[in-house]
């Protein structure tokens, strides 16, 4: 956790209903997605890098505005794709605006309409379903002058019929505070989908399963089960600054397991490995990493189950 947020807290007198939903972030690669996701959690999410395509999934973060919770869908950037990977996680982006209550666009203040803004623009007026809410952030905002930001503005505003339009700068912090108090006032009314104390370790949990899960791709290659997904079920910081965390990977048939687990157990043993020093750089303290293969037939059904309450608690897609 970043000490530097000031996240409200909720007063015990508020009797306000609850609301929560889903909140994407869409923009091109480096529009600071990742960047704004971070301040607005206040915990470290997504991994932010100077490099363009690096947000593999949608990893999710949580956060609390008053009665509301608003959950972050990460996107990966949304750009012209080329190769087969490429194609997947455009399809991806768009499956989590789909799902969402709310889009994010992020755009880049001194770039400005790209042609690649103006794609994302014409994709919104066709893919996302009518009710949809959208608001354009404008980042970076650090970078231009005012006169030239209001120039772009009014010519985005022109373009498509915004909800709202914030200017922001996710990585020095300013227009955070506005923007989140607006999701939070336009999310729906409904109950929470996570409990509140389990908020600060979801992130960590979603992001050590996602690494595991890169290991078992760049492992695996085609070998690679499609229905595969890995779950953190449980996670201990020990006393002695160690930090023992149990993973499932869960996958739809029995064939599948000996796939995963290898001859011996020699696969998945190099996977632990690999997926073990990973997750302990990125926590900079010792790791434990406990791996198990169970095998979950409904999972698709479950899956769907999920999707159509505009939920998707799983990794995997
Ligand atoms: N000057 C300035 N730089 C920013 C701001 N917000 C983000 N950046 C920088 O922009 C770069 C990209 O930010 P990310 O948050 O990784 O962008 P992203 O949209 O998540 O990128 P992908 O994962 O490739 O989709 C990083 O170097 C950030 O430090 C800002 O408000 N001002």
């Amino acid at each position: 956790m970043t000490d530097d947020i000031d996240q409200p807290t909720n007063a015990p007198e508020d009797q306000s209903p609850k609301r929560a939903g889903f909140v994407a972030l869409i923009g091109e690669p480096n529009a600071g997605k990742s960047t704004l996701l971070n301040r607005m959690v206040g915990a470290k999410v997504s991994i932010v890098t100077h490099k363009v395509q690096t947000t593999r999934s949608r990893i999710r973060g949580v956060c609390m505005a008053g009665r509301s919770q608003i959950v972050f869908v990460d996107t990966p950037g949304l750009f012209r794709p080329r190769r087969r990977l490429d194609r997947a996680m455009v399809a991806a982006a768009w499956g989590g605006a789909a799902d969402a209550d709310i889009i994010v666009l992020l755009i880049e203040a001194h770039r400005g309409a790209t042609e690649g803004v103006k794609a994302i623009v014409d994709s919104l007026k066709d893919k996302i379903p009518r009710g949809t809410k959208v608001a354009l952030a404008i980042n970076k905002i650090d970078k231009i002058k005012a006169e030239n930001l209001l120039r772009l503005t009014e010519s985005m505003n022109e373009a498509f019929p915004f909800a709202r339009t914030f200017m922001i700068s996710a990585e020095r912090g300013y227009g955070i505070d506005t923007l989140r108090d607006w999701l939070a006032e336009e999310v729906p009314q409904g109950e929470w989908f996570y409990p509140e104390d389990q908020i600060a370790d979801l992130p960590m949990r979603m992001i050590a399963a996602e690494m595991t899960r890169e290991k078992l791709t760049l492992r695996m290659h085609e070998e690679l089960p499609y229905q595969l997904t890995v779950e953190t079920e449980n996670w201990e910081d020990r006393k002695d600054g160690s930090t023992r965390i149990d993973q499932v990977i869960y996958v739809a048939r029995d064939g599948h397991k000996g796939i995963i687990l290898g001859a011996g157990g020699e696969t998945i043993k190099v996977i632990g490995q690999q997926a073990r020093a990973e997750i302990a750089t990125f926590l900079e303290r010792p790791v434990h990493l406990f791996l198990q293969v169970k095998v979950r037939p409904n999972w698709l059904e479950e899956k769907e189950r999920y999707s159509e309450m505009g939920l998707d608690f799983k990794d995997g897609d």
